[in-house]
């Protein structure tokens, strides 16, 4: 198994552009808790093998999604279908341990007075838990699968790192062969470096075993590089679900695009499919309004040129180490459309050298490749 970028992005077991199956089919789940409403009439097919990111706000619903699939919730209405089996619905119900679904949560939820191989053992099913050798050759076989090695199963959870935790929790969720996994941010309480390497790790596992998987997370990096669908969460609704691509680069809406990554957010003037806005004219895709528009860009469209008519003053930066964030105030220019010179356009770009973060500094610019226009006034 090749190791990809960060995570998986996955190439299908039967190649790209092929229909698979849904593994797992939500349809019009709703939930409350009380009188509020937390899922509200939620559709979601994950394709056998899939991994699939929910991304929301906090407290938008994305670990009640996962607790209705896991069956720790009953929805009020809507079915759960995993595989061929309805396991919630107006007339049936599957209770958790029989879903065939293993969770990892943030903390592993690991029990802390027991060791490693108990730990795992404890996930395995009940007629696989008699035979001393063969307990621990299976307990082995899982350390393998998380690529942790055999001389941690004696230890307790608090002799190993938060990563080798996870992997342990993942090992245990593994252990009944789980036809899905779900993974309510299993990364969060991880370091930064720890944190790419153990994403690698499962991603690989997941892919390795082809195992369906649902991922929540707050981290939109995380959920682009990880799976190979997003499903974006916003007060109990799902409003857009697609590869990450798409949703990135074509958000249905300004929510969803600053959910999933920086933006530039300009006012523009749309005639077909060129928008004039303070960066000059830039070309739109598949443009749905025309006239006055909010014009979408991300930050690595904008690029720092030897010479343009376009030219920005630096207000200020800020230094990450491989790039920085430059705060730039563009500058009205011939080529800027009349209409959005009035008001000075502030705009934070990122670039690689850090000396171009020093205020006052003269530079040009030129966006490249395509905007997303959106409504200037979506309540109109
Ligand atoms: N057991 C519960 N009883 C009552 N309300 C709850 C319960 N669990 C969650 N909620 C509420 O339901 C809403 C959705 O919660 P949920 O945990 O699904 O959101 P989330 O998107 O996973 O949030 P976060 O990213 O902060 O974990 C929140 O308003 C939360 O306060």
């Amino acid at each position: 198994m090749t190791a990809r970028n960060i995570g998986s992005n996955r190439s299908t077991p039967d190649g790209p552009g092929r229909i698979r199956p849904s593994h797992l089919e939500i349809r019009g789940v709703s939930m409350s808790y009380g009188r509020t409403r937390v899922l509200d009439d939620v559709d979601l097919a994950v394709p056998h093998a899939g991994i699939t990111a929910v991304v929301g706000a906090s407290g938008s619903g994305k670990t009640t999604l996962l607790r209705v699939i896991a069956g720790f919730e009953r929805p009020a209405q809507g079915t759960v279908v995993l595989g061929d089996q309805t396991v919630a619905g107006p007339a049936a119900w599957t209770p958790a341990h029989r879903r065939g679904v293993g969770y990892v949560t943030q903390d592993g939820g690991l029990f802390p007075h027991l060791s490693v191989a108990r730990n795992i053992r404890f996930g395995l099913p009940r007629a696989d838990r008699t035979g001393r050798d063969r307990l621990r050759a299976r307990v082995d076989e899982l350390l393998d699968l998380v690529a942790l090695p055999r001389s941690v199963a004696d230890r307790r959870p608090d002799q190993l790192s938060g990563g080798q935790q996870q992997r342990v929790a993942i090992a245990r969720a593994m252990a009944r062969k789980p036809a899905m996994m779900l993974l309510d941010e299993p990364f969060s309480a991880l370091d930064t470096g720890l944190r790419t390497a153990t994403r690698q790790a499962i991603a690989e596992i997941l892919t390795a075993s082809q195992t369906t998987a649902v991922l929540v997370t707050h981290d939109q990096a995380e959920a682009l590089s990880f799976a190979n669908e997003v499903a974006v969460m916003r007060e109990g609704r799902l409003v857009q679900v697609g590869a990450p691509i798409v949703v990135y680069t074509r958000p249905r809406d300004l929510g969803v695009a600053n959910l999933l990554g920086d933006t530039i957010i300009l006012d523009a003037m749309l005639e077909g499919s060129l928008a004039s806005c303070a960066l000059g004219v830039v070309p739109v895709r598949r443009p749905t309004v025309q006239g006055r528009v909010k014009l979408l860009l991300r930050p690595e469209q904008v690029h720092v040129v030897v010479d343009s008519p376009i030219r920005a003053t630096v207000e200020g930066a800020v230094y990450f180490g491989p790039e920085s964030t430059v705060r730039l105030r563009v500058e009205p220019h011939a080529d800027a459309d009349p209409r959005f010179v009035d008001e000075p356009t502030v705009i934070t770009i990122r670039h690689w050298n850090a000396a171009l973060g020093r205020a006052g500094a003269q530079i040009a610019l030129r966006v490249v490749g395509e905007g997303v226009a959106f409504p200037a006034d979506p309540v109109a």
